[in-house]
This record gives C-alpha cells, structure tokens and sequence, in this order.
C-alpha cells in the first residue's frame, strides 16, 4: 500500500500558483505533518490525497489505498451516547452482529487510550478525549489513508501529547496518516514533513 504525488501543483481559477511541483511518496506506519503559513494549501492539499479536488499538473497514484477517514478540528458528536456508541455505529452500518461491533470498538478506544472512559456519554469527555474519540471512529471504518486537519490546535500540551500518541498507534497498526498542522508539538511528533509555502 502506498500513495505517490508526482509534481503535483494546483491553482484555483483566477489565484496564483498555491503550490507547484510537489513529489512525494507516502506510506503505511509513518506520521506526515503538512505544514506551513495559514493560506499555504495545507488543507487543499488534503483535500488532493483524499480524491476530492484534482491537482492542475501532476498525478497522485494510490495502490492499494481505496478507504480515506478523515479528522477534523472541532469534535463532533451525540451528547447523550458513549464513547463506545460512537465508535460502534460504523461497525453496525456495515452489518457487524452487536458482539462483534461491541469488541472491534472497544479495540478502537484502547488503541486510542480510551478504554477506561469507554460507556462515559460524550458530553463529558474532555477536549482531548472527545479529540480521541474522533480518531477511534475513523478507525472503526479501517482506513488505509488517515487524514487529520488541526487535531491539537486548541489543545494544552499534556492533551496534545495523549492525542499525537494515538495517531502514532494509529500509523504503527498499518495506516498512512497525514496531518494538517500549525502545532510545532504535532510537527515534532510526526516522523516526516512536507513543507509548504515559507513554512516554519
Ligand atoms: N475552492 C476554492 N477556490 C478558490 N480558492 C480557494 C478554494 N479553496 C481554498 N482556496 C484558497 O486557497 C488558499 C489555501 O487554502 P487552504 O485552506 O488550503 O490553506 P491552509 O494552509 O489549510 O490554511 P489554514 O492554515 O489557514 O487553515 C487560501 O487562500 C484559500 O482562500
């Protein structure tokens, strides 16, 4: 399984270049942070991986990377539900018996250090659990590619390093994971970089 960019640019009609001649090749087990001033292209660029917009010039080639989850900033979810409610729910969608999504769930949340909050309604998880709580979701539909936008921004930093240790547990299971991100913590605990615009 890999996704390979090959001098990927993109220009909205009317805008300038946003980026030009981006090559790089991503892969299962390692974190990717996109960095770079606000307006770079960090979330447009995510927007290419996940197949939403085309790139002007260049390609991206996906092998063996047909499911795309993604992560955004703000955590949404069913204030009366639990923690494992929501991440069973895409176990029953796909016609898991109530055993089978209840187990596969309860896996998610410890991967994502959640275990102990599992039957707690999500109107009381903190910040960075509810955060969590997100990424135990995305991978209850079993991504090959993980796409995260901001996940620690609002976040302090003992949250901030719960959050970023589960999105390295989600790579190390065998899932590509990029990261869009203004947060120096997150870049710094993501094992690679592509930079964009004057970043950093
Ligand atoms: N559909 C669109 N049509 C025209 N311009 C767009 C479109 N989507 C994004 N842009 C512009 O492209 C630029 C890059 O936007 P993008 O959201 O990718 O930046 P970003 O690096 O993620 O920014 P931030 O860090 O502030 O979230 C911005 O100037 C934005 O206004």
């Amino acid at each position: 399984m890999r996704l390979t960019a090959e001098g990927l640019s993109l220009r909205f009609p009317q805008g300038d270049w946003l980026f030009e001649d981006l090559s790089f090749r991503l892969v299962p087990g390692r974190v990717y942070a996109v960095t770079g001033p606000s307006g770079s292209g960090k979330s447009t660029l995510l927007s290419l991986l996940a197949g939403w917009l085309h790139p002007t010039k260049g390609v991206i080639v996906r092998e063996d990377v047909a499911v795309t989850s993604w992560v955004f900033q703000n955590p949404h979810g069913v204030a009366r539900r639990t923690a494992l409610d929501h991440v069973a729910l895409p176990y029953l969608a796909r016609g898991a018996d109530h055993d089978h999504a209840w187990q596969s769930a309860f896996a998610d949340l410890e991967t994502v250090g959640l275990a102990g909050v599992s039957l707690r309604q999500f109107r009381h998880l903190s910040g960075g659990e509810a955060q969590r709580l997100m990424l135990a979701r995305a991978l209850a539909t079993h991504p090959h590619l993980l796409l995260v936008d901001e996940p620690t921004a609002q976040l302090d930093q003992r949250t901030a390093v719960s959050v970023n240790e589960a999105i390295g547990s989600i790579a190390s299971d065998g899932t590509i994971v990029v990261i869009a991100t203004h947060d120096e913590r997150t870049r710094d605990a993501c094992t690679d970089e592509i930079a964009l615009g004057a970043a950093r």
